[in-house]
């Protein structure tokens, strides 16, 4: 049996990057010879074994066809007479479709090299097809590198796929993965880009697609376009190294635009509570993981609230924090102002601007968390009173400790 290294690795190696998992294909050997040699399988009938020493990912040579729609009904036809190249043959993208021998040898039939040298992204063969998650792939790979685009065939015939209702068969969690990692990418902006032009965004994300064409107020946003914004707004998380949770309450804060009566355009009176409802569907429809759904619905109701908060006095201070559930949360709180920042930078010539609503939140939270509550409580409680009162007397201290920072 031979054994060659690749896909992503090898991939990054020649593009310069580093590399992080490592995938080996194995040719010429039956599953009970790996198994005699001490791999272990991972799963049941996927032919994909781990190494035994580095645990890396060792597949058998194989290929695939596709009997059904999405991502269900693969059938797998792995046997020692697969050879490296029918293998290579099934891959998504040219420059994923590289191998590399043990002497370092690069078996490359594909035009991978010339691809990552004319910076393309270009599907191997009409197999492509088979598997839609790869239009996610491609638009993510777009999203990390910012300097690559994609094939015209490729894009040609990822719009026909989609025609084909392809990605309406698509799992929630698979979406939801290749989303993830597209966000967190350089340049998100240009997966969402990719998926728009090829029409999968209003399949998948139709509440974020809709936000092109949409107005806003120049003095607020000069770039006008929401969608635009939207996509400033992620590029700015990508560049504040934001961690996901951020990123996708970005993704989420202004889905309420898009329903926007035409005749109030182009203010946006009450897209708070449109952009939080939004945000709750399309969470539960991706099954978009807790923490990031949470943050996002926060940042949807409150993103102008912090930004008009520069003005707020004490009490207005305070009943912000207590929404943002910051005395509870104070490191989600953080999170909170760090996605506003990312809305209020990711606008046409703000870009370098300074937010102090944070710094000045940030001081107003540790300011009111001096308040000693458990002693209110008591002292409250010793008057015979309860609950509400315990509150409000926790409440009016809370003002009383952040008013002389804010007066300063
Ligand atoms: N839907 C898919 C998934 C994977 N692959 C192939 O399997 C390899 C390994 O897959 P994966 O680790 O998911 O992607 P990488 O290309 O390694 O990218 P990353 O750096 O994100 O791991 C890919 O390079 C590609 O050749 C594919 O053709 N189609
Ligand atoms: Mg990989």
């Amino acid at each position: 049996m031979e054994l060659y290294e690749v896909g992503g690795a090898v991939r990054d190696a020649l593009l310069g990057r580093a590399v992080n998992d490592r995938d080996w294909v194995v040719v010429g050997a039956t599953p009970q010879q790996l198994l005699d040699a001490g791999y272990t399988p991972v799963g049941r009938d996927f032919p994909v074994f781990l190494h035994p020493q580095t645990r890396e990912e060792v597949a058998l040579a194989r290929t695939e066809r596709k009997s059904g729609r999405g991502y269900h009904g693969f059938v797998f036809h792995a046997a020692p007479e697969v050879t490296l190249e029918d293998d290579l043959a099934r891959r998504d993208l040219t420059i994923n479709a590289i191998a590399r021998a043990a002497d370092g040898r690069l078996v490359d039939p594909h035009g991978g090299r010339r691809d990552i040298e004319q910076k393309l992204l270009r599907h191997v063969s009409p197999a492509f097809a088979e598997d839609p998650v790869r239009i996610l792939r491609v638009a993510r790979f777009a999203a990390r590198f910012t300097e690559f685009s994609v094939a015209p065939e490729t894009m040609a015939l990822m719009r026909t796929m989609v025609e084909d209702g392809e990605v309406d068969a698509l799992v929630a969690e698979r979406v939801w993965q290749e989303l993830a990692r597209g966000l967190m990418e350089a340049m998100p902006s240009r997966m969402f880009e990719l998926l728009r032009e090829c029409g999968a965004l209003a399949r998948l994300l139709p509440e974020v697609d809709r936000l092109w064409g949409v107005p806003q107020r120049a003095d607020y946003h000069p770039e006008v376009d929401t969608g635009v914004h939207l996509m400033m707004v992620l590029d700015m998380s990508a560049r504040l190294q934001a961690p996901l949770t951020v990123r996708f309450a970005c993704l989420g804060h202004d889905l309420g635009k898009g329903t926007t009566p035409a005749e109030v355009l182009p203010r946006h009176i009450g897209h708070e509570e449109r952009s939080v409802r939004l945000v709750r569907s399309m969470s539960e429809r991706l099954r978009v993981p807790t923490d990031c759904r949470e943050l996002a619905e926060v940042v949807a109701r409150e993103h102008g609230n912090v930004h008009r908060s520069a003005e707020f006095g004490a009490a207005a201070t305070v009943r912000l924090l207590e929404r943002c559930d910051a005395f509870r949360k104070p490191k989600r709180f953080d999170e909170v102002l760090l996605a506003c920042e990312c809305d209020a930078r990711g606008r046409l010539g703000y870009e370098a601007s300074a937010y102090p609503q944070a710094a000045r939140l940030k001081a107003a939270l540790v300011a009111a968390q001096s308040v000693d509550t458990a002693s209110i409580a008591a002292a409250q409680m010793e008057l015979g009173k309860s609950g509400p009162a315990v509150g409000e007397a926790i409440h009016a201290a809370r003002i009383a400790a952040v008013e002389p920072g804010l007066a300063a």
